[in-house]
């Protein structure tokens, strides 16, 4: 189970109305399917970080409803999963401490919880690093600690804000190709958020594009291509023009 649901959202940070209150998003509407890889991809400021910061819990919506499982979605939950682009990672704990910190703090015992963790290390390709601190890593590496910490609690939902921004272009790259084999292994549904349309057709079963802010519904596409995904192919390159003439048209009017 995991589907998601967000129905006439809007946010409006400040008071509404009032002087400087900011309108980030408005009456956004639509659901992402039980494990399905959905894409928001959008231009600075439309909202992305905003949505992903309501559907964790982070922030409220302003109106409308925002549900898991037709569950309306309450402060942060083990349900649902967040990764960000900065790690965050404990420094001072060990990879498999790191781990085990969300199995450990739903109170697994401990055998439990390191034989959980063992199992997203060894998934996301650090078998051999339990031991390392995330200083002794690459940033590929400690995006795939974050990845292993934020599916090890079994989330309904995976949420991603930008999690390669921060890496170079070809680690970014090999991520995405381990991204798309983790979850194809261990099927999620996933909203990530991203400002890269190559990443968004490189992921995606679908590619929600916000307009500029206030972040509306711009166009919900689905991507009916093979994975991997082959950059030169007719779709894919058809796929990745009318996208940027998407963003192109609401940076103009943004
Ligand atoms: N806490 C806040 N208080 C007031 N305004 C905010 C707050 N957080 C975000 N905003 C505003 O809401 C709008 C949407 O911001 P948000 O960070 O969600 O956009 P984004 O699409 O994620 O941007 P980027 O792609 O640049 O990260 C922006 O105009 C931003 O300035």
């Amino acid at each position: 189970m995991g589907s998601l649901s967000v129905s006439g959202v809007t946010k409006v940070y400040g008071v509404p109305g009032a002087p400087g209150a900011v309108t980030a998003l408005s009456n956004l509407s639509f659901e992402i399917a039980n494990h399905e890889f959905c894409t928001i991809l959008g231009h600075s400021g439309c909202g992305k970080t905003t949505l992903l910061n309501m559907v964790a819990g982070f922030e409220r919506a302003t109106e409308g409803t925002i549900a898991v499982d037709g569950t309306p979605v309450g402060p942060p939950g083990w349900e649902r999963s967040m990764m960000f682009q900065d790690y965050a990672l404990f420094p001072w704990l060990t990879v498999r401490d790191n781990v085990m910190y969300g199995p450990r703090m739903k109170r697994e015992p401990k055998d439990e919880a390191r034989r959980q963790a063992d199992e997203l290390i060894t998934l996301v390709g650090l078998a051999g690093f339990e031991k390392h601190y995330p200083h002794q890593l690459s940033g590929g590496m400690r995006q795939r600690v974050a990845l292993a910490r934020a599916l090890v609690v079994c989330p309904r939902v995976l949420l991603m804000d930008e999690p390669f921004a921060a890496l170079d272009s070809q680690t970014r790259s090999f991520m995405q190709d381990e991204l798309v084999r983790i979850w194809r292994h261990e099927p999620k549904t996933v909203m990530l958020v991203t400002h890269s349309i190559d990443e968004a057709i490189k992921l995606s079963d679908r590619i929600i594009v916000l307009s500029s802010r206030p972040g509306r519904l711009k166009a919900q596409i689905p991507v009916d291509l093979p994975r991997p995904r082959d950059e030169d192919h007719p779709v894919y390159r058809a796929l990745k023009k009318q996208l940027r003439d998407m963003i192109h048209e609401e940076m103009e009017e943004g």
